[in-house]
């Protein structure tokens, strides 16, 4: 871990930290108490950056609309109001919480915008209508929000929402989950501040639809402060991963792996040709398929380079499991008992493993490799395969995914790629988070092409949790290129040429 100067504002090259709701507590306990710095001046720092980047945003800024709740978070509204008024932009608070139930620093700031002449109300009704260069402020609920959402603060972010008016959210979109990025009603805004530590909600679930450009203020939060707090997961973008190396000139094919690819039941055979022509255009040297003896036409027809192999049965398998590095299991297998077979029987060859789809379904029965464990594989459950591979209701991993791809991950070890809005990677040393992509990608087809990556990237000698990751990454960012001609419609093999692209 990087305790430099910058541990929270890494280069591009490096990746970045991001922080529980519980660990930010720590982070800011530690800046008063070490720092001595007193909590009311962090407030004010808040609410300072909070209001530079509203400026910096929409310089054309005529009026602001803040809304307060009663906590700390409505304490930075109650300092961005009152900032406003001082420098005579016309301003007026909803006030969601009486004056006279603030405590501490909230009422404090409370008593600094009132003093500097913004305007407070106390019903949704008495904000005037919002003009063309009106900005509107979320401070209702930031990282104290837990439970349903209560009144008068749920018609506040129903307002909030209907308004044309653009949003800053401070510290949180309200109503988002700081440690999940689970929401049910939420503020949508066009960008959100973020303070002290990057909130994990922020870029899961629901989080990055909700919170728009992400601005993260340290408020001098000294890296000594961050050294002593663990934070919660990794996030890496584009520059801060590890690539494949160059290819020497004098490279020749079997020093970039052998992937086979086990999969296409009845009447499921395209999963099955789109993970192989995927570990193809991600660069393997040599690409099997075992699948269903009526796929193998089309899969010849189609990709040529791909050697498709008929089998009927997991002894017809036995002699493909030799030579491969790689075996992925899973694209359109089915759970019938020649997919049963053909997953146990891939489970006991020598090569490192790829599972998903139907492979994680059978796996969760309990029928096939039971009870095994292994550092060699990669399992990528979407949401309802990581519920069963856990035994949990769907609800529950939306709740804490972080807690289920750890979950997942110290039940059947290795490295587990727990797919979604941001894709989290679960390893033996920790939990990173990838969000590439675009809502285009929600189409079948798309699993498939992943498992293909990874499995590829895995032959070509990366390391299981940097293959997961650049494979992640490589898969959303060729979704966002390729959905540049439109997000509905957008198909798998769309992506393909946009995978090459972006492998080198
Ligand atoms: N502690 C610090 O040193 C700093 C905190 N800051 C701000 O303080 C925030 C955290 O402040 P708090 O811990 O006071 O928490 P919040 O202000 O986020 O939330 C607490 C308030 O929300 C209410 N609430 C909680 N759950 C609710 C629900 N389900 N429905 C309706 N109301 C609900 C509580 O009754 C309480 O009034 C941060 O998000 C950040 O914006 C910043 O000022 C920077 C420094
Ligand atoms: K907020």
């Amino acid at each position: 871990m990087s305790d430099t100067m910058d541990s929270q504002n890494p280069s591009p090259t490096e990746p970045q930290k991001l922080y529980r709701a519980e660990a930010v507590r720590q982070l800011d306990g530690l800046v008063i108490s070490q720092q001595q710095i007193p909590a009311i001046a962090l407030m004010k720092r808040a609410g300072r950056a909070a209001f530079d980047a509203l400026r910096n945003r929409w310089p054309e800024v005529s009026s602001i609309q803040v809304f307060c709740g009663g906590g700390n978070n409505g304490g930075d509204g109650y300092v961005i109001a009152g900032l406003a008024a001082q420098r005579q932009i016309p301003v007026t608070v909803y006030v969601g919480v009486p004056a006279d139930k603030l405590k501490g620093e909230a009422l404090e700031a409370h008593g600094f915008a009132e003093r500097e002449g913004a305007t407070l109300v106390t019903s949704l009704a008495e904000l005037p209508a919002v003009e063309k260069n009106t900005v509107l402020v979320d401070a209702l609920l930031g990282t104290g929000f837990s439970g349903e959402l209560r009144a008068p603060l749920d018609a506040a972010i129903e307002h909030i929402n209907r308004s044309p008016a653009p949003v800053l959210a401070v510290d949180l979109p309200s109503g988002l989950n700081a440690d999940s990025g689970f929401a049910a009603d939420a503020v949508s805004a066009n960008a959100t501040v973020t303070f002290i530590g990057r909130k994990a909600g922020l870029f899961l679930g629901r989080g990055p639809a909700l919170a728009g450009d992400v601005i993260f203020e340290d408020l001098g939060a000294a890296p000594a402060v961050y050294a002593q707090v663990p934070a919660q997961l990794t996030r890496y973008s584009g520059g801060s991963l590890e690539r494949l190396p160059a290819r020497a000139a004098d490279s020749y094919k079997n020093q970039f792996g052998h992937v086979l690819i086990v999969g296409g039941d009845h009447g499921l055979g395209g999963a099955a040709l789109i993970a192989s022509e995927a570990a193809a255009r991600t660069g393997s040297g040599l690409i099997s398929l075992a699948t269903r003896p009526e796929h193998v036409v089309a899969s010849l027809s189609r990709r040529p380079e791909v050697m498709a192999h008929p089998v009927v049965s997991g002894q017809e398998l036995e002699p493909l499991l030799e030579s491969p590095d790689v075996i992925a299991v899973g694209p359109g297998l089915g759970h019938s008992p020649w997919s049963e077979q053909l997953l146990a029987r891939a489970g006991r060859a020598p090569a490192k493993l790829v599972l998903d789809a139907d492979a994680l379904n059978i796996l969760a029965g309990g029928r096939v490799l039971a009870g095994i464990k292994r550092d060699d594989w990669v399992l990528t459950p979407h949401i309802g395969e990581a519920a069963r591979l856990l035994g949990i209701p769907t609800a529950e991993v939306s709740a804490d995914p972080v807690a289920a791809a750890r979950a997942i991950q110290e039940k059947f070890s290795g490295v587990v790629v727990l797919k979604g809005a941001g894709t989290l990677i679960a390893h033996a040393d920790g939990v990173d988070v990838i969000n590439t992509g675009n809502p285009g990608m929600a189409s079948g087809g798309m699993g498939d092409l992943l498992t293909g990556i990874i499995a590829s990237l895995i032959g070509q000698g990366l390391a299981l949790p940097a293959a997961a990751r650049l494979g992640v990454w490589l898969h959303g960012e060729a979704g966002n290129r390729a959905a540049a001609a439109g997000q509905r419609g957008l198909l798998a093999t769309d992506l393909l040429p946009h995978v090459r692209e972006l492998v080198d």
